[in-house]
């Protein structure tokens, strides 16, 4: 098997956009090497699956690209612009291009919905807090909210409408990047199919970049371009979901061809 990222797929990359690049990531915690000189490309208008083994470091990708975990060495590039040697201004330009949706929403609980989206308003822009209040109901029910929602606090609403104002929030900014991290978890199987339709419904009419990282088949069969898969510490491969099925590695054969696998795929 060939070790380039995007061994798998039939599009040429030249064609296609990288919004995110990243080459030679290597992270650490002591002396737990996470990613040894990982490679992935992210191109735009698609929704990139990120799967993986327990710990093989999905989460602390995010992150890193992110800017919330420094890596020991690498280059990652947000819009042609290498963001772990930008200004802070620079950073802030590029942070107002993306949105992100942590595990458990990561909303603060003491804010409103509607205060809550307005969060990234507040920091980034220069508007009135009517037009906020305007821009923020919108994004209620952009996310399948209903209005009323915007007045609740987080512990007032359920987990899955506290996943949809997580995801509002992090719409907040009209991005053109959204991370979401295990956005299906915790749902049930009938929230979190409307959660993917949602996502893809986002993606398709706003043209969104998503980078997913997901332990969830279902989703990786419905809404997913391109899958990444990241073991023995790097993107091990990258390819449609048809193309997982033909990875010679047993964790992708186990994880791709197991009985969760073909459920996913209606064959149980
Ligand atoms: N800030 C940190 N300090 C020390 N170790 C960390 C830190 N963040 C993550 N790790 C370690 O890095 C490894 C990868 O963590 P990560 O959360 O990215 O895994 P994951 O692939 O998302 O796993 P899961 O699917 O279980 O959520 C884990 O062993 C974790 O303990």
């Amino acid at each position: 098997m060939d070790g380039s990222p995007d061994a798998l797929h039939a599009a040429p990359a030249a064609e296609r956009e990288a919004v995110i690049k990243v080459r030679g990531l290597v992270n650490q915690f002591g002396p737990q090497v996470v990613h040894e000189n990982l490679d992935l490309d992210v191109y735009r208008g698609e929704v990139l699956g990120i799967v993986g083994g327990s710990g093989t470091g999905k989460s602390v990708l995010l992150r890193t690209i992110v800017g919330l975990n420094r890596p020991r060495a690498g280059k990652i590039e947000v819009f042609g612009q290498d963001v772990l040697s930008i200004s802070d201004k620079e950073r802030r330009e590029v942070e107002k291009r993306w949105g992100v949706l942590f595990q458990d929403g990561a909303l603060f609980s003491s804010l409103t919905v509607l205060e809550n989206i307005e969060a990234p308003m507040r920091e980034h822009l220069k508007l009135s807090p009517a037009l906020m209040r305007a821009l923020g109901n919108l994004k209620v029910r952009l996310v399948g909210l209903p209005g009323f929602a915007g007045s609740k606090y987080p512990s007032e609403l359920s987990g899955g409408m506290r996943k949809r104002a997580g995801l509002a929030r992090a719409l907040a900014l009209e991005p053109e990047i959204v991370f979401l991290d295990e956005p299906t978890a915790g749902l049930d199987p009938i929230g979190a199919a409307a959660f993917d339709d949602l996502i893809k419904q986002l993606q398709e009419s706003l043209g969104l970049t998503v980078f997913m990282v997901t332990h969830d088949l279902d989703s990786l069969h419905a809404i997913c371009d391109r899958i990444a898969v990241l073991a023995e510490k790097k993107v091990l491969v990258t390819g449609s979901m048809k193309d997982m099925l033909s990875v010679d590695h047993p964790w992708v054969h186990e994880y791709f061809h197991g009985p969760r696998a073909r459920a996913a795929q209606g064959q149980d």
